[in-house]
Protein backbone atom coordinates (compact mmCIF):
# COMPACT_ATOMS: atom_id res chain seq x y z
CA UNK A 1 0.00 0.00 0.00
CA UNK A 2 1.11 3.41 -1.00
CA UNK A 3 1.33 5.95 1.60
CA UNK A 4 -1.09 7.99 0.20
CA UNK A 5 -3.54 4.90 0.32
CA UNK A 6 -2.61 4.58 4.09
CA UNK A 7 -3.38 7.91 4.86
CA UNK A 8 -6.86 7.76 3.34
CA UNK A 9 -7.42 4.92 5.15
CA UNK A 10 -6.80 6.01 8.27
CA UNK A 11 -8.87 9.46 7.73
CA UNK A 12 -11.76 7.10 7.17
CA UNK A 13 -11.10 4.95 10.40
CA UNK A 14 -11.05 8.66 12.02
CA UNK A 15 -13.96 9.74 10.37
CA UNK A 16 -15.70 5.87 11.40
CA UNK A 17 -14.78 6.37 14.74
CA UNK A 18 -17.09 8.07 17.01
CA UNK A 19 -15.67 10.66 19.63
CA UNK A 20 -16.17 9.54 23.43
CA UNK A 21 -13.84 8.15 26.72
CA UNK A 22 -14.05 4.62 24.93
CA UNK A 23 -12.43 5.85 21.78
CA UNK A 24 -9.86 8.63 22.64
CA UNK A 25 -7.16 6.60 23.10
CA UNK A 26 -7.47 4.68 19.73
CA UNK A 27 -8.11 7.90 17.99
CA UNK A 28 -5.29 9.49 19.64
CA UNK A 29 -3.08 6.63 17.95
CA UNK A 30 -4.39 6.98 14.53
CA UNK A 31 -3.61 10.98 14.47
CA UNK A 32 -0.18 10.48 15.19
CA UNK A 33 -0.12 7.47 12.74
CA UNK A 34 -1.75 10.07 10.20
CA UNK A 35 0.92 12.84 11.13
CA UNK A 36 3.89 10.72 10.48
CA UNK A 37 2.76 9.36 7.33
CA UNK A 38 1.97 13.28 6.21
CA UNK A 39 5.58 13.87 6.73
CA UNK A 40 6.60 11.18 5.01
CA UNK A 41 4.78 12.02 1.92
CA UNK A 42 6.08 15.68 2.32
CA UNK A 43 9.96 14.44 2.44
CA UNK A 44 11.31 15.94 -0.88
CA UNK A 45 11.53 12.67 -3.17
CA UNK A 46 11.66 12.83 -7.01
CA UNK A 47 13.72 16.00 -8.14
CA UNK A 48 11.20 16.95 -11.15
CA UNK A 49 8.82 17.66 -7.94
CA UNK A 50 11.22 20.17 -6.52
CA UNK A 51 9.59 22.18 -9.40
CA UNK A 52 11.33 25.14 -11.75
CA UNK A 53 10.38 28.87 -11.00
CA UNK A 54 9.79 28.80 -7.39
CA UNK A 55 13.35 29.08 -6.21
CA UNK A 56 12.78 32.97 -5.36
CA UNK A 57 15.44 34.62 -3.04
CA UNK A 58 14.42 36.53 0.48
CA UNK A 59 14.90 40.05 0.28
CA UNK A 60 13.44 42.95 2.06
CA UNK A 61 12.63 43.42 5.53
CA UNK A 62 9.52 40.51 5.26
CA UNK A 63 8.00 37.94 2.71
CA UNK A 64 4.46 37.38 2.54
CA UNK A 65 2.97 34.48 0.24
CA UNK A 66 -0.50 35.22 -1.77
CA UNK A 67 -2.08 32.11 -1.14
CA UNK A 68 -5.79 31.41 -2.69
CA UNK A 69 -7.83 29.62 -5.17
CA UNK A 70 -7.34 30.39 -8.76
CA UNK A 71 -8.54 33.37 -10.18
CA UNK A 72 -9.25 35.04 -6.68
CA UNK A 73 -7.17 37.97 -8.36
CA UNK A 74 -3.91 37.06 -6.44
CA UNK A 75 -1.90 38.45 -9.46
CA UNK A 76 -4.42 42.03 -10.02
CA UNK A 77 -3.32 42.40 -6.25
CA UNK A 78 0.61 41.98 -7.08
CA UNK A 79 0.29 44.52 -9.95
CA UNK A 80 -1.56 47.12 -8.28
CA UNK A 81 0.67 47.05 -5.28
CA UNK A 82 3.85 46.67 -6.52
CA UNK A 83 5.91 48.03 -9.71
CA UNK A 84 6.12 44.13 -10.99
CA UNK A 85 3.43 43.20 -13.87
CA UNK A 86 1.87 39.17 -12.86
CA UNK A 87 -0.25 38.53 -15.36
CA UNK A 88 -4.15 38.46 -14.83
CA UNK A 89 -6.59 36.42 -17.25
CA UNK A 90 -9.84 35.21 -16.58
CA UNK A 91 -8.99 31.43 -16.97
CA UNK A 92 -7.98 29.35 -13.99
CA UNK A 93 -3.89 28.57 -13.38
CA UNK A 94 -2.84 31.77 -15.31
CA UNK A 95 -0.01 31.89 -13.03
CA UNK A 96 2.28 29.21 -13.08
CA UNK A 97 5.53 30.35 -11.03
CA UNK A 98 6.40 32.08 -7.87
CA UNK A 99 7.06 35.79 -9.11
CA UNK A 100 7.68 38.52 -6.41
CA UNK A 101 7.30 41.83 -6.31
CA UNK A 102 8.26 44.58 -3.26
CA UNK A 103 5.50 47.24 -1.47
CA UNK A 104 7.12 49.92 -0.77
CA UNK A 105 5.65 51.00 2.87
CA UNK A 106 6.62 53.38 5.56
CA UNK A 107 10.33 52.67 4.14
CA UNK A 108 10.07 48.81 4.16
CA UNK A 109 10.40 46.71 1.62
CA UNK A 110 7.93 43.99 1.82
CA UNK A 111 8.36 41.15 -0.71
CA UNK A 112 5.41 39.90 -1.67
CA UNK A 113 5.36 36.54 -3.91
CA UNK A 114 2.64 35.83 -6.26
CA UNK A 115 1.88 31.92 -6.74
CA UNK A 116 -0.54 29.64 -8.59
CA UNK A 117 -3.82 28.74 -7.61
CA UNK A 118 -3.82 26.08 -5.49
CA UNK A 119 -7.15 23.60 -5.19
CA UNK A 120 -7.94 20.85 -2.73
CA UNK A 121 -6.18 18.30 -2.95
CA UNK A 122 -2.95 20.76 -3.48
CA UNK A 123 -1.10 19.00 -0.55
CA UNK A 124 -1.39 15.75 -2.15
CA UNK A 125 0.39 17.49 -4.99
CA UNK A 126 -2.46 17.97 -7.31
CA UNK A 127 -1.75 20.90 -9.48
CA UNK A 128 1.34 22.73 -8.09
CA UNK A 129 0.00 22.45 -4.55
CA UNK A 130 3.42 21.17 -2.89
CA UNK A 131 5.51 23.53 -4.27
CA UNK A 132 2.78 26.45 -3.71
CA UNK A 133 3.05 25.52 -0.38
CA UNK A 134 6.73 24.62 0.08
CA UNK A 135 6.83 28.82 -0.79
CA UNK A 136 4.17 29.69 2.21
CA UNK A 137 6.40 27.78 4.23
CA UNK A 138 9.31 30.47 4.12
CA UNK A 139 6.99 33.47 4.33
CA UNK A 140 6.21 35.39 7.91
CA UNK A 141 2.56 35.92 6.60
CA UNK A 142 0.22 34.33 4.07
CA UNK A 143 -2.22 36.72 2.57
CA UNK A 144 -4.62 34.47 2.03
CA UNK A 145 -6.84 35.72 -0.58
CA UNK A 146 -10.59 35.24 -1.64
CA UNK A 147 -13.17 35.51 -3.85
CA UNK A 148 -15.72 37.41 -1.41
CA UNK A 149 -18.62 36.38 -4.16
CA UNK A 150 -17.75 32.15 -3.50
CA UNK A 151 -18.91 30.34 -0.69
CA UNK A 152 -17.50 30.61 2.63
CA UNK A 153 -15.85 27.06 2.71
CA UNK A 154 -12.92 27.83 0.27
CA UNK A 155 -11.66 29.29 3.39
CA UNK A 156 -12.30 26.06 5.38
CA UNK A 157 -10.72 24.21 2.45
CA UNK A 158 -7.30 26.07 1.80
CA UNK A 159 -6.82 25.90 5.88
CA UNK A 160 -7.28 22.19 5.85
CA UNK A 161 -5.02 21.71 3.20
CA UNK A 162 -2.16 24.05 5.06
CA UNK A 163 -2.72 22.10 8.50
CA UNK A 164 -2.60 18.94 6.75
CA UNK A 165 1.36 19.80 5.63
CA UNK A 166 2.03 21.50 9.35
CA UNK A 167 1.42 25.01 8.69
CA UNK A 168 -0.72 26.97 11.71
CA UNK A 169 -2.25 29.83 10.55
CA UNK A 170 -2.60 32.53 13.64
CA UNK A 171 -2.11 30.03 16.08
CA UNK A 172 0.69 30.13 18.94
CA UNK A 173 3.06 27.58 19.46
CA UNK A 174 1.66 24.89 22.44
CA UNK A 175 3.22 25.69 25.34
CA UNK A 176 4.71 22.26 26.26
CA UNK A 177 8.04 21.63 27.42
CA UNK A 178 9.76 18.01 25.35
CA UNK A 179 12.46 16.57 25.26
CA UNK A 180 13.95 13.36 24.24
CA UNK A 181 16.14 11.23 26.45
CA UNK A 182 18.63 8.45 26.64
CA UNK A 183 17.31 6.73 29.54
CA UNK A 184 15.02 6.67 32.37
CA UNK A 185 11.74 6.33 30.67
CA UNK A 186 8.62 9.11 30.69
CA UNK A 187 8.88 11.75 33.01
CA UNK A 188 5.26 13.29 33.09
CA UNK A 189 4.24 16.79 34.27
CA UNK A 190 1.85 19.57 34.09
CA UNK A 191 1.55 23.15 35.66
CA UNK A 192 -2.40 22.70 35.34
CA UNK A 193 -5.16 20.68 35.33
CA UNK A 194 -4.92 18.60 31.85
CA UNK A 195 -8.79 17.89 30.33
CA UNK A 196 -7.76 16.71 27.09
CA UNK A 197 -4.85 14.23 27.76
CA UNK A 198 -3.49 12.37 30.31
CA UNK A 199 -0.01 10.62 31.14
CA UNK A 200 -1.32 6.93 29.81
CA UNK A 201 -2.29 8.63 26.41
CA UNK A 202 1.02 10.95 26.00
CA UNK A 203 2.76 7.43 26.33
CA UNK A 204 0.71 5.85 23.41
CA UNK A 205 1.67 8.74 21.36
CA UNK A 206 5.21 8.41 22.00
CA UNK A 207 5.60 5.10 21.46
CA UNK A 208 4.19 5.81 17.99
CA UNK A 209 7.29 7.37 17.10
CA UNK A 210 9.61 5.24 19.15
CA UNK A 211 9.90 7.60 21.96
CA UNK A 212 10.42 5.76 25.50
CA UNK A 213 12.64 8.05 27.04
CA UNK A 214 11.66 11.77 27.52
CA UNK A 215 10.92 14.58 29.47
CA UNK A 216 7.25 16.24 28.95
CA UNK A 217 6.03 18.93 30.56
CA UNK A 218 2.78 21.13 29.97
CA UNK A 219 2.45 24.56 31.22
CA UNK A 220 -1.14 24.63 29.20
CA UNK A 221 -4.33 22.49 28.84
CA UNK A 222 -2.98 21.13 25.05
CA UNK A 223 -4.96 18.20 23.22
CA UNK A 224 -3.07 14.97 21.85
CA UNK A 225 -3.04 17.10 18.29
CA UNK A 226 -0.92 19.76 19.38
CA UNK A 227 1.27 17.38 21.34
CA UNK A 228 2.22 15.88 18.15
CA UNK A 229 2.59 18.87 16.54
CA UNK A 230 5.72 19.48 19.37
CA UNK A 231 6.49 15.96 19.33
CA UNK A 232 6.98 16.32 15.01
CA UNK A 233 8.32 19.64 15.93
CA UNK A 234 8.87 20.81 12.07
CA UNK A 235 4.83 22.58 12.15
CA UNK A 236 5.32 26.54 11.41
CA UNK A 237 3.28 28.91 13.13
CA UNK A 238 2.19 31.72 11.21
CA UNK A 239 0.20 35.04 11.12
CA UNK A 240 -2.55 35.23 8.15
CA UNK A 241 -4.57 37.69 7.17
CA UNK A 242 -8.05 36.84 5.26
CA UNK A 243 -8.42 39.06 1.98
CA UNK A 244 -11.70 38.85 0.41
CA UNK A 245 -11.23 40.45 -3.16
CA UNK A 246 -14.21 41.34 -5.71
CA UNK A 247 -16.28 43.36 -3.18
CA UNK A 248 -17.59 45.82 -5.82
CA UNK A 249 -19.52 42.10 -6.78
CA UNK A 250 -21.40 41.93 -3.75
CA UNK A 251 -23.96 43.93 -1.84
CA UNK A 252 -23.14 46.75 0.77
CA UNK A 253 -24.38 44.13 3.66
CA UNK A 254 -22.38 41.00 2.63
CA UNK A 255 -19.14 43.33 2.70
CA UNK A 256 -20.11 44.83 5.94
CA UNK A 257 -20.45 40.62 7.17
CA UNK A 258 -17.37 39.71 5.97
CA UNK A 259 -15.18 42.74 7.24
CA UNK A 260 -16.74 41.73 10.80
CA UNK A 261 -14.85 38.09 10.55
CA UNK A 262 -11.78 38.03 12.60
CA UNK A 263 -8.27 38.90 10.75
CA UNK A 264 -10.37 39.37 7.59
CA UNK A 265 -9.80 42.21 5.09
CA UNK A 266 -12.31 43.49 2.36
CA UNK A 267 -11.49 45.15 -1.08
CA UNK A 268 -11.79 45.43 -4.26
CA UNK A 269 -8.05 45.36 -6.58
CA UNK A 270 -10.18 46.08 -9.95
CA UNK A 271 -11.94 49.12 -8.25
CA UNK A 272 -8.80 50.08 -5.93
CA UNK A 273 -10.84 49.80 -2.69
CA UNK A 274 -9.83 49.85 0.53
CA UNK A 275 -6.12 48.87 -0.22
CA UNK A 276 -4.35 51.10 1.79
CA UNK A 277 -6.31 49.75 5.08
CA UNK A 278 -4.69 46.41 3.98
CA UNK A 279 -1.14 48.05 3.85
CA UNK A 280 -1.96 49.27 7.17
CA UNK A 281 -3.12 45.75 8.13
CA UNK A 282 -0.35 43.89 6.64
CA UNK A 283 2.03 45.95 8.45
CA UNK A 284 0.39 45.68 11.75
CA UNK A 285 0.51 41.51 11.16
CA UNK A 286 3.81 41.29 9.99
CA UNK A 287 4.52 43.30 13.46
CA UNK A 288 7.18 45.67 12.12
CA UNK A 289 8.08 49.04 13.29
CA UNK A 290 10.27 52.07 12.78
CA UNK A 291 12.85 53.31 15.17
CA UNK A 292 14.47 56.62 13.94
CA UNK A 293 17.92 57.45 15.12
CA UNK A 294 19.10 60.57 16.33
CA UNK A 295 22.31 63.12 16.96
CA UNK A 296 23.12 64.93 19.79
CA UNK A 297 21.82 68.54 18.88
CA UNK A 298 20.23 67.72 15.83
CA UNK A 299 16.75 67.14 14.75
CA UNK A 300 15.78 62.79 14.08
CA UNK A 301 16.87 61.64 10.63
CA UNK A 302 13.24 60.76 9.98
CA UNK A 303 13.73 60.18 6.10
CA UNK A 304 15.85 56.92 7.09
CA UNK A 305 14.30 55.14 9.75
CA UNK A 306 15.56 51.31 11.03
CA UNK A 307 12.68 48.50 10.01
CA UNK A 308 12.59 46.18 12.86
CA UNK A 309 10.33 43.60 15.15
CA UNK A 310 8.18 44.17 17.50
CA UNK A 311 9.71 43.44 20.63
CA UNK A 312 13.40 44.33 19.94
CA UNK A 313 15.46 46.44 22.41
CA UNK A 314 17.60 49.16 22.74
CA UNK A 315 20.28 46.22 22.52
CA UNK A 316 19.06 44.95 18.78
CA UNK A 317 18.59 48.46 17.62
CA UNK A 318 22.66 49.02 18.60
CA UNK A 319 23.68 45.94 16.29
CA UNK A 320 21.61 47.30 13.69
CA UNK A 321 22.93 50.40 13.41
CA UNK A 322 26.68 49.41 13.82
CA UNK A 323 27.94 45.77 14.86
CA UNK A 324 30.18 47.35 17.76
CA UNK A 325 27.78 49.88 18.64
CA UNK A 326 26.74 47.74 21.75
CA UNK A 327 30.06 47.25 23.28
CA UNK A 328 30.47 50.97 23.40
CA UNK A 329 26.71 51.49 24.62
CA UNK A 330 26.76 54.17 28.00
CA UNK A 331 22.53 54.38 27.92
CA UNK A 332 20.45 55.46 25.26
CA UNK A 333 17.63 58.64 25.23
CA UNK A 334 14.20 57.18 24.10
CA UNK A 335 11.55 59.33 22.68
CA UNK A 336 8.38 57.94 21.82
CA UNK A 337 5.27 55.73 22.82
CA UNK A 338 7.72 53.04 24.74
CA UNK A 339 8.36 55.27 27.70
CA UNK A 340 6.77 57.62 30.49
CA UNK A 341 8.30 60.56 29.72
CA UNK A 342 9.94 61.48 26.27
CA UNK A 343 13.28 61.71 27.01
CA UNK A 344 13.92 59.52 29.15
CA UNK A 345 16.88 57.57 30.19
CA UNK A 346 16.83 54.15 28.70
CA UNK A 347 19.03 50.54 28.96
CA UNK A 348 19.89 48.11 26.45
CA UNK A 349 16.71 45.81 27.95
CA UNK A 350 14.30 48.44 27.29
CA UNK A 351 11.56 47.83 24.64
CA UNK A 352 11.07 50.07 21.56
CA UNK A 353 7.83 51.06 20.31
CA UNK A 354 6.84 51.65 16.59
CA UNK A 355 8.47 55.43 15.84
CA UNK A 356 10.19 55.80 18.40
CA UNK A 357 13.54 57.87 18.32
CA UNK A 358 16.94 56.54 19.87
CA UNK A 359 19.77 58.83 20.78
CA UNK A 360 22.66 56.41 21.68
CA UNK A 361 25.18 57.82 23.95
CA UNK A 362 28.54 55.98 24.01
CA UNK A 363 30.77 55.28 27.20
N1 LIG B 1 -14.89 42.08 -10.33
C1 LIG B 1 -13.62 42.00 -10.01
N2 LIG B 1 -12.79 41.20 -10.71
C2 LIG B 1 -11.50 41.14 -10.35
C3 LIG B 1 -11.00 41.87 -9.24
N3 LIG B 1 -9.68 41.59 -9.13
C4 LIG B 1 -9.38 40.72 -10.11
N4 LIG B 1 -10.47 40.44 -10.86
C5 LIG B 1 -10.56 39.58 -12.06
O1 LIG B 1 -10.43 38.22 -11.69
C6 LIG B 1 -9.81 37.48 -12.74
C7 LIG B 1 -8.64 36.68 -12.20
O2 LIG B 1 -7.62 37.55 -11.77
P1 LIG B 1 -6.12 37.05 -11.58
O3 LIG B 1 -5.37 38.19 -10.98
O4 LIG B 1 -5.61 36.44 -12.82
O5 LIG B 1 -6.36 35.91 -10.50
P2 LIG B 1 -5.28 34.91 -9.89
O6 LIG B 1 -5.73 34.61 -8.51
O7 LIG B 1 -3.90 35.43 -10.05
O8 LIG B 1 -5.49 33.61 -10.81
P3 LIG B 1 -4.49 32.38 -11.10
O9 LIG B 1 -3.14 32.89 -11.39
O10 LIG B 1 -5.13 31.71 -12.27
O11 LIG B 1 -4.54 31.52 -9.87
C8 LIG B 1 -9.38 38.51 -13.79
O12 LIG B 1 -10.33 38.48 -14.83
C9 LIG B 1 -9.41 39.83 -13.03
O13 LIG B 1 -9.68 40.93 -13.86
C10 LIG B 1 -11.90 42.73 -8.53
O14 LIG B 1 -11.56 43.41 -7.56
N5 LIG B 1 -13.19 42.73 -8.94
K1 LIG C 1 -6.58 33.79 -13.42
MG1 LIG D 1 -2.29 34.63 -10.99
Amino acid sequence: MGILEKISEIEKEISRTQKNKATEYHLGLLKAKLAKYRSQLLEPSKKSEKGEGFDVLKSGDARVALIGFPSVGKSTLLSTLTKTESEAASYEFTTLTCIPGVIDYNGANIQLLDLPGIIEGAAQGKGRGRQVIAVARTADLVLMMLDATKKDVHRDLLEKELESVGIRLNKQKPNIYFKVKKGGGLSFNSTCPLTKIDEKLVQLILHEYKIFNAEVLFREDCTADELIDVICANRVYLPCLYVYNKIDQISIEEVDRIARQPNSVVVSCNMKLNLDYLLQVLWEYLSLIRVYTKKPGQPPDFSDGLILRKGVTVEHVCHAIHRTLAAQFKYALVWGTSTKYSPQRVGVSHVMADEDVIQVVKK
